[in-house]
């Protein structure tokens, strides 16, 4: 088990070569964002682009598309096709920002050109009001999918044989949950998180994962983290004080952050940020590490400044570029 440190951090941060250009540092595809989420799609999709990633294209609902595009110039939308009603009684029953399951077909291209992959940041899976009439499971607190969960499936096939990193986050996660837990509730097929994959769940979501009470998780938080990673064969990144990141060989904690993290938004700045070091070409594990290392530290930072009472999740992205500086002067 290692903690991480300075130095370690600086080791693995990847090159900035002179003779580049922008797909030098890697394309981000981020699938996120919801039509209550819409912020988790702007501040995934930037924060890839603070750690260095040469191209951050976001795929999601028009409406989601249109308000990043609104807020920030530096991100590529590829707004996607809203789920249609099949019968006029659907109507009211579905929300038109849900995706389409067939704009699968129209990603196709883009999953395959992507040096990495990030799903779940706000692609919120209740979108429909028929699943607030649905009970949740009384042990991990999860409501059968609905929403995207029709898109998320369909993605999730599509990219089973991928080996191209794949970042997994919040309700993709909450989405695996249920076929985990649920094989027979549908007709579907087994699934499985992709080679090469990294999942950031924060203890509730470990919770839904494993079937375990989070109180359990909590309190053996690296024998948890392992364990996940060994069974479901993924790289781990259980969030919270001292985050713990996990192959399933080996264990890293981290060393940085404080309450100024815990507020809304934070853990999709962190995503954004492990895929931004992906598109790069850093291993999962080692993009993992830095991710959460910067993370933490551009918490602190802000903090500095602002206090742990003041810092929201957008400011982080202006701390990230002075963490990394951070990290690079004690290289010298
Ligand atoms: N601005 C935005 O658009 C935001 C979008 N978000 C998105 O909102 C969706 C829902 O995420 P939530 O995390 O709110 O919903 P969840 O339902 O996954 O998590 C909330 C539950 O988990 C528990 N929990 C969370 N962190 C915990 C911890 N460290 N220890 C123990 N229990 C913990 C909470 O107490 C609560 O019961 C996600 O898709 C997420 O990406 C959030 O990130 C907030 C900001
Ligand atoms: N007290 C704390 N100390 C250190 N890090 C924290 C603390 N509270 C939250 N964090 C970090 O903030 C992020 C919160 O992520 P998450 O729970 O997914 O929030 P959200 O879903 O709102 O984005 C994680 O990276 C977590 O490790």
């Amino acid at each position: 088990m290692n903690t991480l440190t300075l130095e370690y951090i600086n080791s693995i941060l990847p090159p900035r070569p002179d003779d580049s250009h922008k797909m030098t540092f890697g394309q981000v595809l981020n699938i996120a964002g919801s039509i209550h989420y819409r912020g988790a799609a702007y501040l995934s999709s930037l924060s890839a682009l603070r750690v260095g990633a040469g191209y951050v294209t976001l795929a999601s609902s028009p409406s989601v598309c249109d308000s990043v595009s609104a807020q920030t110039p530096n991100v590529v939308t590829l707004p996607l096709p809203p789920r249609q009603a099949q019968q006029a009684i659907d109507i009211k029953h579905i929300n038109t920002q849900s995706i389409a399951p067939q704009a699968v077909l129209q990603l196709r291209d883009k999953l395959a050109q992507a040096s990495v992959i990030s799903i779940g940041s706000g692609l919120s899976i209740s979108q429909s009001t028929d699943q607030l009439n649905r009970y949740p499971n009384p042990i991990n607190g999860l409501i059968v999918p609905d929403g995207n969960s029709e898109f998320f499936y369909a993605l999730l096939t599509e990219i089973q044989a991928n080996t191209h990193p794949v970042i997994f986050d919040a309700d993709a996660l909450n989405f695996m949950s249920h076929l985990l837990h649920h094989p027979t509730s549908t007709a579907q097929k087994p699934i499985s998180f992709t080679k090469n994959s990294i999942i950031t769940p924060h203890p509730k979501e470990l919770s839904r994962l494993l079937n375990v009470d989070v109180n359990m998780i909590q309190a053996q938080r690296v024998h948890f983290a392992s364990l996940a990673a060994k069974q479901l064969n993924t790289i781990v990144v259980l969030k919270g004080k001292h985050t713990v990141i996990s192959d399933g060989e080996h264990i890293f904690i981290n060393p940085t952050g404080n309450s100024a993290l815990a507020k809304a938004g934070t853990g999709d700045v962190l995503t954004g940020m492990i895929a931004g070091f992906c598109a790069q070409g850093v291993s999962p594990l080692n993009a993992a590490c830095l991710g959460v290392y910067l993370h933490g530290l551009a918490g602190e930072l802000a903090a500095n400044e602002l206090s742990q009472y003041g810092v929201l999740a957008s400011d982080l992205l202006e701390y990230i570029p002075k963490a990394i500086l951070r990290v690079l002067n004690a290289g010298h």
